[in-house]
């Protein structure tokens, strides 16, 4: 049994008010709380860094679960430890030659790392990675394009998170884009368990109901399967 980690994605909260919009997700039962960080290379967006997660630590001791849409992954290990970042999900696509040096930095830093496949990258990239004596201990499955949150859900991406959970039975798999209560539990019944949500739960107008039904579906799928 892996525990469900609901992960509201800050980046469709205000962000002229972060810390207020973080308490309020926390309220409704965030375990997490999702921050993209996209660089405008990696991907089209550009959002924000280190300085932004350091303000934010400022006023919450809760899990920061950044998710790195960087070029250079490895030049932010050591801005976001000091800033305080909880875990640090960088994109296989992005380190395919350095990933070892990026997965020691980030342990030694004190910081938890994942790794994230886009949708056209084959699940099979990210087997040495789990499979290395020092392991990343999380794989991110895109389920949009990364860039962008408000889009839809690609149910196509959920083979990779069912090839995943039968070979790594307690790894944190988590999912990315689109998730919501109507897309919920064909990604909990494949074997996810750390589930964000952006314009889902900052859209909805009772965003705690929302939480909960994601969670629900979570552990209802653990007890099925
Ligand atoms: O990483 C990303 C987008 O690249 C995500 O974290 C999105 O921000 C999720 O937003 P929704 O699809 O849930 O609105
Ligand atoms: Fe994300």
């Amino acid at each position: 049994m892996v525990a469900a980690k609901i992960a509201p994605s800050m980046l469709s909260s205000d962000f002229s008010n972060l810390a207020s919009e973080a308490h309020r997700m926390l309220s409704f039962g965030a375990d997490w709380l999702h921050m993209d960080i996209m660089d405008g290379h990696f991907v089209p967006n550009l959002t924000i860094g280190a300085p932004v997660i350091e303000s934010l630590r400022k006023h919450t001791k809760a899990y920061l679960d950044c998710h790195l849409m960087v070029t250079n992954p490895l030049d932010y290990v050591e801005p976001f430890a000091k800033a305080g970042a909880s875990g640090f999900t960088f994109h296989i696509e992005a380190s395919k030659d350095n990933w070892k040096e990026l997965v020691q930095k980030v342990k030694a830093k004190g910081m938890i790392p994942g790794v994230s496949l886009k949708p056209g990258t084959p699940v099979e990239e990210v087997y040495p990675l789990l499979d290395d004596e020092n392991p990343v201990e999380l794989v991110l499955v895109m389920t949009v394009e990364p860039g962008f949150g408000g889009q839809k859900f690609m149910p196509e991406m959920m083979d990779k998170v069912r090839t995943l959970r039968k070979k790594y039975p307690t790894l944190d798999i988590e999912v990315d884009g689109g998730l919501g209560p109507s897309t919920i539990d064909i990604a909990a019944a494949a074997g996810a368990n750390c589930i964000v949500a952006g314009s889902s739960v900052f859209g909805a107008p009772e965003p705690a109901q929302v939480i909960s039904v994601l969670r629900k579906s979570v552990n209802e799928a653990q007890i099925t399967n």
